[in-house]
């Protein structure tokens, strides 16, 4: 059995990032960008007021002023200041010439044309004005490349002038759930049957990403049916999850029907677990990745394999999550053969694993917030060791 680490590069040696593709700000959201982007505009254009008060000269304090115009956002005063005299200013608008401080309204008194300062010490130079340049210049690269565009990245992208971003491709995905005990989520479910859960989990698990994902329904453990509905799909999508019938059962029949209708198998089964039976390979130009039928196997299998698989196709340049550490709160007892991918919960800075880890239950990965990762044949570790885990949220 081969390991995760390297399951994981082969799995994106499979597949290339996907052309860019230039897109309107808000269709670029979840996206990765393709480029460095650089500022187009400097941000502050000009020194501006932060707060509501009176642009001043810290030199004429504690005044009193005369109050000579005015300066609103978007509506700048174009006088300059000379010796005691003071502009009414608002959040947003130009500071005039010669003024270096702006007096919140707070701390005057106004009498008509006549202002007067209610506190004792002068403002420090610079106080409530934003500096013209200093959130970014032009040419400044505000994100860098293979940048997730969230909403911080895609607001800095708006204020430093961009409509359009050129961003990575969107995989389009196939989910497709393989066996005949199930029924549709919602659906009449005898005691021989199950809900079909790992569908709408991992629909779930790609709303955060750039992907056109399509629900390809329940096949039956047929052999006909998947060879058929595989067939099909692979000339449809860049990538093609199917869940169940991964392992060595006699139903267990996904691997064959890819083999008959011509697909290259990379690898199938990893040291880990859960999701030990895993296997990818390529239908023509899709990958195909058969993830095991358990929802918690699915899940991490999910988390650890096809999220960094649409991530590196989306033109992410770290497709892999990223490992933290944190101390564990309990004792670990020693590691198995495979690699361990335990639910867990991180709070208060310690990571606590659930106590029940079967694969076929949902109930942990409602509950779990991490992975504890734990390497094959680890010695035992007391409570208080570093452990390393992967943030699920
Ligand atoms: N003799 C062996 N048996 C098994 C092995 C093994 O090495 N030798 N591996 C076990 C491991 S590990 C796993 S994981 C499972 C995975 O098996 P499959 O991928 O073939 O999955 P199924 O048998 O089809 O289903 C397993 C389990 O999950 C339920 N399931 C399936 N699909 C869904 C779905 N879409 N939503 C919710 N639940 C689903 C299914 O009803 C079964 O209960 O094999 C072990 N066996
Ligand atoms: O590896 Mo299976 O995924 O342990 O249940």
């Amino acid at each position: 059995m081969i390991s995760v680490a390297e399951a994981q590069a082969r799995l994106l040696a499979l597949a290339s990032p996907l052309p860019p593709i230039e897109r309107d700000l808000m269709q670029a959201v979840r996206h990765y960008l393709h480029a460095p982007l650089m500022a187009e505009r400097m941000q502050p254009a000009a020194d501006l007021s932060a707060m509501d008060g009176y642009a001043i000269a810290v030199e004429d304090f504690p005044g009193p002023w005369r109050v000579i115009g005015e300066s609103g956002a978007g509506h700048p005063f174009t006088g300059d200041l000379q010796r005691g005299e003071a502009v009414r200013i608002f959040t947003g608008a130009h500071v005039p010439e010669n003024a270096d401080s702006v007096l919140i309204q707070e701390n005057t008194t106004r009498d008509g044309e006549m202002l007067r300062a209610t506190i004792d010490r002068a403002p420090a130079q610079g106080s409530n004005i934003r500096r013209l340049g200093s959130d970014f210049r032009v040419g400044d690269a505000v994100l860098p490349k293979g940048a997730y565009l969230d909403t911080g990245a895609i607001s800095v992208a708006a204020m430093a002038g961009h409509g359009r971003l050129t961003v990575g491709g969107t995989p389009r995905i196939a989910i497709a759930a393989t066996g005949d005990e199930l029924v549709p989520a919602g659906s009449a479910c005898s005691a021989a049957q199950i809900p079909c859960s790992n569908s709408p989990m991992l629909q779930a698990m790609l709303t955060s990403l750039p992907c056109d994902v399509r629900d390809a329904g329940i096949l039956r453990d047929d052999l006909g049916v998947l060879e058929r509905s595989l067939s099909a799909l692979s000339k449809q999508v860049d990538i093609i999850v199917t869940t169940g019938g991964a392992s060595v059962g006699d139903h267990d029949l996904v691997q064959r029907a890819l083999v008959n209708i011509g697909a290259q198998m990379d690898f199938w089964k990893v040291a880990m677990r859960p999701g030990k039976p895993l296997m990818a390979g390529k239908i023509g130009n899709a990958v195909v990745l058969g993830l095991p039928g358990n929802p918690s196997s699915a899940f991490v299998t999910a988390f650890l394999f096809l999220l960094p698989l649409i991530r590196h196709m989306a033109g992410c340049n770290a497709p892999l999550p990223a490992l933290f550490e944190a101390p564990t709160a309990t004792d670990l007892p020693a590691g198995g053969d495979r690699g361990e991918y335990l639910r867990a919960t991180v709070e208060g800075g310690h990571i606590t694993p659930l106590s029940v880890q079967d694969s076929g239950v949902t109930r942990t990965l409602s509950q779990a917030n991490a992975l504890l990762v734990q390497q094959s044949h680890v010695t035992p570790r007391p409570k208080g060791t570093m452990v390393q885990y992967m943030r699920l949220s």
